[in-house]
């Protein structure tokens, strides 16, 4: 995708300093764009465990250059090796608990770290690892526009050409990911295909990723939107003015429930109730397999209280803080929330839309059907 102009990605290679990992640091945006170099193992656990990066997908492909950029500093003594690389991963797995693409990441890198001997082998397999991961991520999420395409497609005829009124929430966009996003990539391909669309944006409190965020990546490409309230999504399906609601996972398990930013929930629950089609986007690397139940079995991240007691805004030129609450109210921050299956009327995938069930799912993807472990 592109800012200003300019393509984009939201991590790549320096050119010129070999090792050296660059990023979007998000915390920014949209009001400054900052590139952040990243050079050590702890640059990448900082990076994700504070946002600087964040969005399933792209905190699985900072997790494999993470542990590529440990291998960099790794002993040059075998014996310390095997412990030293653990460690290594266990400190990227342990930045975020809900996405599971931190896991998945960290399971294909170390796979093809364990396939070569010697300490150049297996950094140069821990560099080939984030590469597929993000190349891979690039092309499921392409893959993912053009199955969501005709979804949209559809309710563009039935309502004779009228833009499509597209609801989401938090960003599940190209910036989540490497490219394309995931909920947003059929918006970006029946945009790009001519088809008149509206997006409603969640600004998605405490961080207000979509104000934030998904905003800044629709003015961008020019894709028509409104930023609205957490709250005002069931006001507006009442009024018919959602035809359809797409949003992101972060996890989703065997029977297809959903765990995606907090508030998600809330919005599958007026969409049920008011008859507006509401889908999860997600590629694969999002499936956890070894979980049935997402209610009882994800673990859901708890930040800062101060993310929900303060917003972010920006003045002058800089990035200030605004205290919301009396100082002395306590204040809790569950990052997100389960969408239970019977919510979600479909799973657009790379692979193309599956029912969220255990069966669908299982035919879409029968090579999942083993567990998995990191
Ligand atoms: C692009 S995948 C979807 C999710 O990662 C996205 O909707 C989301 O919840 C991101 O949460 P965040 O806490 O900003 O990492």
């Amino acid at each position: 995708m592109k800012i200003d102009g300019q393509p984009f990605r939201t991590i790549w290679e320096k050119a010129d300093e070999p090792g050296v990992i660059q990023i979007i640091d998000q915390r920014h945006l949209p009001h400054q764009l900052m590139i952040e170099n990243l050079r050590r193992l702890s640059d990448f656990a900082k990076a994700i465990k504070d946002m600087h990066v964040r969005g399933a997908p792209l905190i699985g492909a900072t997790a494999a250059y993470g542990l590529y950029s440990a291998m960099l500093e790794a002993p040059a003594d075998k014996r310390r090796l095997p412990k030293y690389i653990r460690k290594a991963a266990d400190t990227l797995l342990q930045t975020r608990p809900t996405a599971v693409n931190l896991a998945y990441a960290i399971r294909y890198s170390l796979q093809k770290i364990d396939t070569q001997a010697d300490l150049e082998g297996k950094t140069a397999a821990a560099l080939q690892a984030a590469r597929d991961i993000t190349e891979e991520s690039v092309e499921h999420c392409r893959l993912i526009g053009q199955h969501g395409l005709p979804l949209i497609e559809a309710i563009s005829k039935r309502k004779n050409g009228a833009p499509v009124n597209i609801l989401t929430h938090c960003n599940a966009g190209w910036i989540a990911c490497i490219d394309h996003g995931t909920a947003t990539a059929p918006i970006y391909a029946a945009h790009d295909a001519g088809i008149p669309v509206h997006v409603w944006v969640d600004e998605t409190r405490p961080r207000n990723q979509g104000a934030r965020i998904t905003a800044f990546e629709l003015l961008q490409h020019g894709v028509p939107h409104t930023v609205i309230a957490d709250n005002t999504g069931g006001h507006l399906m009442q009024h018919g003015q959602v035809d359809l609601a797409i949003v992101g996972s972060d996890r989703t398990t065997r029977q297809g429930d959903v765990a995606n930013k907090i508030g998600t929930y809330l919005k599958a629950l007026a969409a049920k109730d008011n008859g507006v089609p509401f889908y999860v986007a997600l590629p694969s690397s999002t499936f956890d397999f070894e979980v049935v139940d997402g209610v009882l079995e994800i673990p859901i991240e708890e930040r800062s209280a101060d993310e929900v007691r303060y917003i972010q805004g920006m003045r002058n030129g800089k990035v200030f803080k605004v205290l919301l609450t009396p100082v002395d109210s306590p204040a809790a921050n569950y990052a997100f929330d389960v969408t239970p299956a019977r919510l979600v009327s479909g799973l657009i995938t790379e692979r193309g839309i599956c029912e969220a069930t255990e069966d669908s799912i299982a035919r879409m993807f029968p090579e999942f059907s083993l567990p998995k472990t990191a």
